[in-house]
């Protein structure tokens, strides 16, 4: 090895060489940004580089840039200021760069075909040509080709923002969120405004605050204040819109509180707010400040529901349904009770009803008799979806119903790639008012749809379709934004009808009879010797979570399948928290075994046997819906491609073989799933739920929340921890505080609507 002499350390140093070997990280992952490499120079002299760098492996040719520093233990070193990686112009490299990991949809038997048939330049010509010029190779195929060249123009364009935009704090991670939203400008972009990283939902505002001031953006500067303004605003979970005075004065908090130079003050947010409205950013409605996306939807949903509520239905006569009720009775051996057969009468006269009911009150027998009525009186016209908001709660509504259902997504096609040309558009439903649906809706769990699903779905209902939004009032309202099933109720415009007589085993049910102890706000019977509904009183988190294993321990030994068995937490952090409790029941459930393989994911660790639940996003297309459950079947490459060496989850999701990539697990944010917030139960059961209640998990105790936890449970409902909290829970019936004004809008709306039929009934007259 040659020797380089006394380097000057303050000289920048510009070097040409190869990557001879990698020596932090090992290995080096997808998102790896911060590298330490054995770089083979010129003459081969062999130099320690280490900093910012991304795409890089062994053999790749590399141009360097940065300065000499002497590491106390490993000596002379170049710390990188730039770098980059020239696009590969002979044979060898440009197959090593196709058949890499980074490349998808092309293994080595294809690299070498590819190189063969473009020549050594292959991927300028591919970069300039695009998928055109792998169509006519053999085995290629037009699926892959896209696939190649949309990564192939990743790996190169974060690259390029790394080496624009990496000193600044932006991280590869980062990088490959701008390159999908942004694509080639991700650059520009960010160069003129670095406050649109806020629009990437792992960017803070402070992270983006940290980096525009190291891009030297001023203190004052406008981009600031309107950044931090979307930024509250999409921190207020669960409101639609916000009051004009609580929002200056967290957004002020938020922009001084670091504030050296210069104290902002209101004059400088209601600037910002004037610009953000005439940009149609936001919408301020009087002293309501909304996203537009938001005040979009909550008008969209009213002015649907008042069209709905004021316009007639398909005449069928009573008499028909009366003798449809008949029928089914004796075909179905069950007498309806009169609240019941009022929601049938209903649903065939109106064009929207909600039905409500607390558990067990035959609200899904109300919806199997209509689904039954519904193709006696449509036989060949007309067709009825039944469908929920969730993946878990359409799985609910077909297992209970013997009816096929779909999640609302694929309902909406909400994201589906209709043709090859098409775009995929994850956020969108591809069914709305200009492609409206051909078929009627009964939308079951109607509590758990937020302001966007609810407009999304009402919109895409034709002038004289049908929907029955079926729920319960008094479970939690919708993870997103909105409470809709309670903003129709209040508006007292939507015609209703309330199931109240129980009939699900309440007389040998701990679990029906306690949840409506706890709905009424009566302490619920703790010592019962039934055995669906077990307490278990210990004093504090620590024994509440040693009691919770021992449950599991003994569960298994029973013969229950861990998929069976839902540890519920109220919250998140702390020892009977979901992360701990999911920690500590895995540990128990399924432990690090070396004849069980593992598959690291960033911080994430997946062994097979595991059981995971998606946490982000839907994808109609992949079937995957956010609070998807599965198990881990195996680690290994997809089946179904041959070429791809990367390896993903094969997983048994809801009795279905899917394979997880990287990617998927990474966008769909899939954890494992042992324990889960109530929150993210809504709409789904398990034969067994344990649960902790405990005091100082005072802010999350309310009665909702623990009649959610309580009708999870098919068989039996554990609760473990203190009889104190279980009262706190029940007392506490906070009304739901939700910032939204759509009962107002309906009502509004509805008036309307009346107006103008009144107007013209009496133009038609004269
Ligand atoms: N009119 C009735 N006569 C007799 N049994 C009934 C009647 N209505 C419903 N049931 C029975 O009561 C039980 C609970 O009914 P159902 O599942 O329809 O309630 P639900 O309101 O949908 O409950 P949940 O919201 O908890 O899912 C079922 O076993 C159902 O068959």
């Amino acid at each position: 090895m040659a020797v380089l002499s006394s380097p000057q350390k303050t000289e920048t140093v510009r070097l040409k060489g190869t990557i001879k070997k990698i020596l932090f990280p090992r290995p080096v992952k997808p998102d790896t940004d911060f590298m330490i490499a054995i770089l083979a120079g010129p003459s081969d002299i062999e130099i320690t580089i280490k900093g910012k760098m991304c795409g890089v492996h062994e053999k790749d040719e590399l141009l360097i840039e940065g300065h000499w520093v002497n590491d106390k233990k490993h000596g002379l070193q170049i710390e990188l200021s730039g770098w980059e990686k020239p696009v590969p112009t002979t044979k060898a490299q440009a197959i090593t760069l196709l058949s890499s990991s980074i490349i998808k949809g092309c293994g080595p038997k294809t690299a070498n075909l590819i190189v063969e048939t473009l020549g050594d330049n292959a991927i300028e010509v591919i970069m300039r040509d695009g998928a055109a010029c792998l169509f006519p190779i053999k085995g290629v195929g037009k699926k892959n080709a896209t696939r190649i060249v949309e990564s192939l123009s990743e790996n190169f364009n974060v690259q390029n923002i790394i080496k624009n935009l990496g000193q600044y704090g932006v991280t590869v991670k980062m990088a490959i969120k701008l390159h999908h939203l942004y694509k080639g400008n991700a650059v520009p972009v960010i160069q003129a405004n670095p406050y649109e990283l806020t629009n990437l939902s792992m960017v803070g505002f402070d992270a983006a605050d940290s980096i525009a001031k190291k891009m030297e953006i001023s203190e004052d500067s406008s981009f600031r204040c309107q950044a931090a303004i979307l930024y509250v605003l999409r921190q207020y979970e669960g409101h639609c819109y916000t009051e004009k005075g609580d929002l200056i004065t967290d957004v002020l908090n938020l922009l001084n509180k670091r504030s050296l130079v210069k104290t902002l003050g209101k004059e400088d947010v209601e600037s910002a707010l004037y610009f953000l409205s005439k940009a149609s950013k936001i919408v301020i409605d009087f002293n309501r400040i909304y996203l537009k996306a938001l005040y979009h939807h909550e008008c969209t949903a009213a002015r649907k529901i008042a069209e709905m509520v004021t316009s007639s239905a398909v005449n069928i006569s009573k008499a028909r349904i009366a003798h449809e009720i008949v029928k089914y009775q004796t075909q179905n051996r069950i007498i309806l009770n009169a609240k019941q057969q009022e929601a049938i009468y209903t649903f065939f006269s109106k064009n929207i009803m909600i039905l409500t009911g607390g558990p067990g009150t035959g609200k899904t027998a109300v919806i199997k008799a209509i689904a039954h009525i519904y193709r006696q009186v449509f036989p060949n016209d007309k067709e009825l979806i039944l469908c929920a908001p969730t993946g878990r709660a359409s799985q609910n509504l077909h297992k209970t119903s013997g009816f096929g259902a779909k999640t609302v997504h694929r309902v909406l096609n909400w994201g589906i790639k209709t043709t090859a040309e098409n775009e995929i558009t994850p956020d969108k439903a591809l069914k709305d008012e200009l492609n409206p649906l051909e078929e009627d809706l009964i939308v079951d769990e109607w509590s758990m749809a937020d302001i966007e699903l609810a407009s999304s779905t009402l919109r895409a209902i034709p002038k004289g379709g049908k929907v029955l939004v079926v729920g319960d009032p008094d479970q939690l309202p919708s993870v997103g934004p909105g409470a809709v099933l309670r903003d129709m109720i209040n508006s007292q415009c939507v015609h209703r009808v309330h199931l109240d007589e129980v009939y699900r085993q309440a007389k040998n049910s701990q679990i029906t009879e306690n949840a409506y102890r706890v709905k009424e706000g009566r302490m619920i019977d703790l010592d019962s010797s039934r055995k669906d509904f077990i307490f278990i009183e210990r004093p504090d988190a620590a024994s509440t979570q040693q009691m919770i294993l021992a449950c599991v321990k003994r569960l298994l030994e029973k013969g229950y399948r861990p998929e069976d068995i839902l540890v519920l937490s109220p919250i998140k952090k702390g020892t009977a928290g979901v992360e701990a409790l999911n920690d500590a029941t895995r540990a128990l459930v399924n432990p690090a075994d070396r004849r069980k393989k593992e598959l690291a994911i960033g911080s994430k660790l997946f062994r097979v046997g595991d059981v995971i639940i998606q946490n982000q996003r839907n994808s109609v297309a992949k079937n995957l819906y956010n609070g998807t459950m599965g198990t881990i079947k195996a680690i290994c490459s997809n089946p179904d491609d041959p070429e791809s060496k990367e390896e993903g989850l094969l997983c048994d999701l809801w009795g279905e073989e899917v394979f997880l990539t990287r990617e998927d697990i990474t966008e769909f944010d899939f954890t494992t799933g042992y324990s889960i917030t109530i929150h993210k139960s809504q709409g789904g059961q398990a034969k067994v739920v344990i649960s902790p209640i405990l005091t100082n998990h005072f802010i999350m105790l309310t009665r909702n929340n623990l009649l959610t936890s309580m009708t999870r449970a098919e068989e039996m409902m554990i609760l473990v921890g203190q009889k104190k909290a279980v009262a706190m829970a029940i007392k506490n019936d906070t009304p739901n505080l939700r910032r939204t004004y759509l009962s107002e809008r309906i009502r509004k709306c509805v008036g309307e609507e009346q107006e103008k039929q009144h107007k013209g009934v009496v133009g038609s007259l004269f």
